[in-house]
């Protein structure tokens, strides 16, 4: 992830300025409902931001895969914001669900990360990523900026509430701890600056090993919730599209209501099990995979090993913490190197 995102949009004062979006902020803060559209990755970095705009927002957030939106004719009103998310600005399921939203009468927002794109065209307003050229077919390091976007998206509709002034601030703060090159003249001079990606990244040789354990797998599943649901179908799609192999994502809510039927000691599973709001429910998931004797890697927070080890031997793989919101950041990078 690139410093540049950040560049001038994220300040000291604790503010998020987004200069595509400030002449439509008040629209988008009146909007009945605020509905994302996308494809793919994109797809799953809007499913990862929704906890947090939500929150921050107020305002209900629907998700809609582009193809599905256009099979249902499903309905987008005027009153509503509709959120285009692509990296290439070009997919065309999202391009045609844009030309229905337009149609329909919604402010159409464009998150891209290709300046020029038909998205970024034919939008009424946007925000560019910055990520750079996506050179493979999977898209990784737009993933990461995609969802980074969004937060600073909740950031700068959610005004300036006193009752959220905290949490906003803690957001912020974090996102400046996230890139690898801080070179960015806005960053906090202090001395205790970490590079949380640089961090996870240095588990590179880690995860080369397991998936060299992998390899020879027919299948994997990836258990997440909350803000690593998107994590668990991001993983998956990533081991799918560029493995080559059967991988799942897995709500772990809904594991009794089917998933629990595959789980046996040669199945290998991947548990999303860092800090956050969900994670005593993934610790007693990790417990029912184990009863049935169920073939573990559990990632969860540095120094969290012995809380996820609960009743069973399993590979645990420790990543830096982050504020929740921002931790699906840190937590896709293992699985994409995977
Ligand atoms: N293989 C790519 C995916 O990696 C990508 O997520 C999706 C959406 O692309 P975009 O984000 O450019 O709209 O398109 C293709 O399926």
């Amino acid at each position: 992830m690139r410093g540049r995102l950040l560049h001038g949009r994220s300040t000291k004062a604790k503010t998020v300025i987004l200069g595509g979006l400030k002449d439509h902020l008040k629209t988008i803060r009146r909007s009945r409902r605020i509905v994302f559209i996308g494809c793919g990755t994109s797809y799953n970095a809007a499913l990862a931001a929704r906890p947090l705009l939500e929150e921050l927002s107020g305002i209900p957030i629907s998700m809609e895969i582009a193809s599905d939106l256009l099979d249902r004719q499903g309905l987008i009103y005027r009153e509503d914001t509709a959120v285009f998310v692509s990296q290439s600005g070009e997919t065309a399921d999202t391009l045609h669900a844009l030309e229905y939203a337009l149609e329909n009468g919604a402010l159409c927002v464009g998150i891209t990360n290709t300046v020029g794109s038909a998205i970024a065209r034919n939008t009424h307003c946007g925000v560019h990523i910055n990520a750079g050229a996506e050179i493979g077919v999977a898209s990784t390091k737009a993933y990461t900026s995609q969802i980074v976007v969004m937060a600073m998206f909740a950031l700068a509709i959610s005004g300036d509430s006193i009752l959220s002034q905290a949490r906003r601030e803690a957001i912020i703060d974090c996102l400046f701890e996230l890139p690898c090159k801080p070179h960015l003249p806005t960053f906090p001079a202090h001395s205790s600056f970490c590079c949380k990606v640089r961090g996870v990244l240095e588990l590179d040789q880690e995860m080369k090993d397991l998936a060299n354990l992998l390899i020879a797998e027919q299948s994997l599943l990836v258990f997440g919730r909350g803000y690593n649901y998107a994590t668990a179908l991001e993983g998956a799609l990533k081991v799918k599209e560029v493995a080559l192999m059967h991988s799942e994502g897995i709500l772990a809510g809904e594991m009794k209501h089917g998933p629990l039927a595959l789980v046996d000691e040669n199945l290998p599973i991947v548990v999303i099990a860092t800090r956050d709001a969900c994670f005593r429910k993934q610790q007693s998931v990790i417990q029912q995979l184990h009863a049935r004797n169920g073939r573990l890697i559990v990632m969860c927070s540095k120094g969290d090993a012995a809380s996820v080890r609960t009743g069973g031997s399993c590979k645990v793989i420790e990543v830096p913490q982050a504020e929740d919101c921002l931790q699906p950041v840190i937590n896709i990078v293992p699985l994409q190197v995977i």
